[in-house]
């Protein structure tokens, strides 16, 4: 379901038989609400809920910047793109103090809401995570540029100005089913099936106020080598978040990840700005093609991970050096060598997807759903005109989806998710 169609069907009201016509009818998006559980929302009461340090396997959910972005990144995640259907800022802020206490269950590896033991009523929590630890869950929430175009909802002059759709790249072929929302929630995981819980409760507890616009599913594998975690390889095999700022180091990470304050408009102090690009990756291309001319796609080398010409994965790239016949080692179309000829910098916190094949082609549609945190929009921007068309990937790749959020700072106990962009 696009913009247009979501507008539309709050301005007819649509009614349950318009809601199943359209959902069975294969559209995009997939009205929430059909299923008459509203009550999950109303009996929590917004209560407080503390986060719960003693669980195994628990991220914290309050602190000065959302989890989900410098938390060590997890094996799975969920990406939900939503489209909003409330029509006053009142109940967007009741939605999301809604979710705040639900949100932090979940990162405590509990269930939304105690379990019922009335054998005639449908359980609160859909149950599939019971049994199964917080594993590291982190769920990210942020608000997309057309949430302030909705003028029902009086957010207009809160809209960063830099909070704009991407401007179109010269490769791209984008797939409106694939880009763009109201609202997006992030749920991270090294349990897939926790990951998909978080997202699929959030939706339900916020029947007939949400609409899905898209989802993806994605995965890293992390080898362990001494008990460290190992640079994550992507789906063409390379080791991928090798170049990335140090999520430790607090100067960089305000530097390049969090905006600081009189860098944006007020709320989002202590925020950060999320793209997501959906890029399918043609992996039968990539898997003919000579393991000499992959690493100089790249500008690594495919085991280590390392600078070509150098063996360690963390050695400086160089990319000044050249050979006996003064050609550069790293070629200067190569990928690494494109995104660092600027001075920009983002943190990227990718996942590999594979969502089956296209029909049209018979080919896998897999690849990265590839993700960035950083203070303004312009960092990724930069960096995506310097790869530009001469980047040696983009044979081999297709960017399908795009989205921007501004992810809300963190969230102190009390609070709720998104109260600086209620109370300004
Ligand atoms: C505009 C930003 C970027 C897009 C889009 C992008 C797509 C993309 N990248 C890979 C694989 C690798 N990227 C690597 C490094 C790297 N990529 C970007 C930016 C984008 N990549 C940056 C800023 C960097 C780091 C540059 C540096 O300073 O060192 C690497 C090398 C290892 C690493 O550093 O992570 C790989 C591999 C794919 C497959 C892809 C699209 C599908
Ligand atoms: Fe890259």
């Amino acid at each position: 379901m696009n913009t247009k169609q979501s507008d539309n069907l709050l301005k007819n009201k649509m009614n349950r038989r318009q809601m199943l016509k359209l959902t069975g009818a294969g559209t995009a998006g997939v009205l929430i609400g059909a299923t008459g559980f509203g009550s999950v929302a109303n009996s929590f009461g917004y209560s407080i809920v503390d986060d719960n340090m003693t669980a195994t396997e628990k991220v914290p959910f309050y602190g000065s910047h959302q989890s989900g972005i410098v938390t060590n990144v997890q094996k799975h995640i969920y990406f939900a793109s939503l489209n909003v259907i409330v029509t006053s800022k009142e109940e967007l802020k009741d939605l999301f103090e809604m979710w705040t206490p639900l949100a932090v269950r979940m990162m405590n590896g509990e269930e939304i809401a105690e379990p019922t033991t009335n054998s005639y009523v449908a359980a609160q929590d859909t149950g599939e995570a019971v049994g199964l630890s917080a594993s590291n869950l982190t769920i990210t929430f942020g608000v997309g540029p057309t949430l302030f175009e909705k003028s029902k909802l009086g957010l207009g002059h809160l809209k960063p100005t830099e909070l704009e759709a991407l401007p179109h790249f010269p490769k791209d072929q984008l797939d409106e089913s694939y880009s763009s929302g109201d609202l997006c929630i992030q749920a991270c995981a090294d349990d897939p099936q926790v990951a998909f819980h978080a997202v699929r409760n959030l939706i339900r507890s916020a029947s007939g106020k949400v609409i899905l616009k898209w989802t993806q599913a994605g995965f890293n594998s992390i080898p362990v080598e001494k008990n460290k975690k190992q640079t994550p390889r992507n789906l063409f095999a390379f080791k991928d978040g090798t170049g990335n700022p140090n999520v430790n180091d607090t100067k960089e990470m305000n530097d390049v990840v969090w905006v600081q304050s009189n860098e944006s408009v007020p709320w989002m102090t202590g925020g950060t700005y999320l793209v997501a690009r959906r890029i399918q990756m043609h992996l039968e291309t990539w898997d003919r093609t000579a393991l000499g001319e992959q690493e100089a796609t790249f500008g690594r080398h495919r085991d280590s991970g390392a600078p070509i010409g150098k063996t360690g994965e963390f050695e400086d790239m160089e990319l000044a050096r050249k050979d006996s016949s003064g050609n550069p080692i790293i070629p200067t179309t190569s990928h690494v060598h494109l995104a660092k000829l600027v001075d920009d910098r983002i943190l990227r916190r990718s996942f590999s997807y594979s969502s089956g094949m296209d029909p049209k082609t018979g080919v896998f549609d897999a690849g990265l759903l590839f993700i960035s945190f950083q203070k303004h929009p312009k960092q990724f921007i930069n960096i995506q005109n310097s790869l530009g068309r001469i980047d040696k990937l983009n044979e081999y790749i297709t960017h399908r989806g795009s989205a921007t959020f501004a992810c809300f700072p963190g969230i102190q106990k009390g609070s709720f998710v998104g109260e600086s962009l209620f109370k300004a």
